[in-house]
């Protein structure tokens, strides 16, 4: 089984305006709400997939309630810790703006009891078995939290994908997870440097093999994915079609490697997979479909550097 881990997830509600005016009454020209978080949407992709998948994590209040139902009423497997505030709404603008802006809501206080329910959830999880943490740590909770999980969890044999940004990355690689997936601009952030160009990500990307992650991906938005492995350095092209929304674009390509890597043990058709799931999702509204993937498939052009 693979769980998925969401501690704060959130309602993604796009909007479009035509014209966006600060300081002025704006109307919506398009709405819509969706459940999100990291590990949710890695779930929903796998879903979308046929591979099924538990998600975990904290939901709270009316928010709380449309994220687990729409969830269940989507097929998916959740098995959530209930807190006492609302989950929070995560704002999507599409406007006038060239790109899409985002204001990630804070998320409920969660308290060390309810920290108590999850942990003993992931207490449950056997060897082989798969755990992807992905997403911010809310305010409330340890900081190490994610470096404290994936000892334990790797010490157990349960395998590791690992999506999160910032030092609370450095950190879990300690526990040389099988995957780990940082956008070029979080991989900088990383090392305190600005990374440009895919001649200067690559250092980063195997000093972070070298560090003992057996497999690092950094994604590049529309120029693709590079693949560190231990034997050689992959870089994944895609098509540049419109995009619509990338929001879970990078979750999207997590999804679609890990689910193929389960199903196929092939690293490199389940790193082509994933990428086409990435921009699969650019392409669409929502999460990518299956047929989605498929369309853009044919089209990802792998090349080892
Ligand atoms: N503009 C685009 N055109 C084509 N593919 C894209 C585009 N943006 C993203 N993708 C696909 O999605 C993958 C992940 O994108 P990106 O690097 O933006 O991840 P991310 O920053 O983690 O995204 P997010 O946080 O929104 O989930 C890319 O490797 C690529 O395959
Ligand atoms: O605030 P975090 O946890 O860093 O990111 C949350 C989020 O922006 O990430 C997903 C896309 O990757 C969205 O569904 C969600 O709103």
């Amino acid at each position: 089984m693979i769980y998925t881990v969401t501690l704060n997830p959130s309602i993604d509600f796009f909007i479009e305006v035509e014209n966006l005016k600060i300081n002025d009454l704006n109307r919506m020209k398009k709405e819509q709400k969706i459940p999100g978080g990291k590990g949710i949407n890695v779930s929903r992709v796998l879903s979308h997939l046929g591979i099924p998948s538990t998600a975990l994590g904290f939901v709270g209040g009316f928010t709380g309630e449309f994220i687990r139902n729409t969830l269940i009423k989507e097929g998916l497997q959740v098995d959530f810790v209930e807190v006492e505030t609302d989950s929070r709404i995560n704002i999507k603008l599409h406007s006038n703006l060239k790109d899409e802006t985002e204001i990630n809501g804070q998320g409920p206080i969660i308290s060390p009891e309810k920290l108590a329910e999850l942990c003993k959830k992931l207490k449950r999880i056997q060897p082989q078995e798969w755990v992807v943490l992905a997403g911010s740590i809310p305010a409330s909770l340890p900081e190490h939290i994610y470096e404290d999980w994936t000892k334990d969890l790797s010490q157990r044999g349960i395998r590791l994908v690992v999506d999160v940004a910032g030092k609370s990355l450095l950190n879990v690689v300690k526990s040389r997870p099988f995957l780990i997936k940082p956008n070029h601009h979080e991989l900088g952030e990383l090392f305190h440097v600005h990374l440009n160009s895919v001649q200067e990500i690559i250092p980063y990307g195997c000093e972070l093999v070298e560090r003992g992650v057996k497999n690092v991906i950094v994604s590049m938005g529309g120029d693709g994915a590079l693949l560190f492995t231990t034997e050689a350095i992959y870089w994944a092209r895609t098509p540049t079609w419109k995009v619509v929304n990338s929001v879970g674009a990078g979750d999207s390509l997590v999804a679609g490697f890990i689910g193929t890597y389960t199903q196929t043990k092939d690293l490199l058709y389940s790193f082509r997979y994933g990428v086409a799931a990435g921009s699969a999702t650019a392409f669409s509204q929502d999460l990518c479909t299956k047929d989605m993937i498929e369309q853009v498939l044919p089209q990802v052009r792998i090349q080892k550097i």
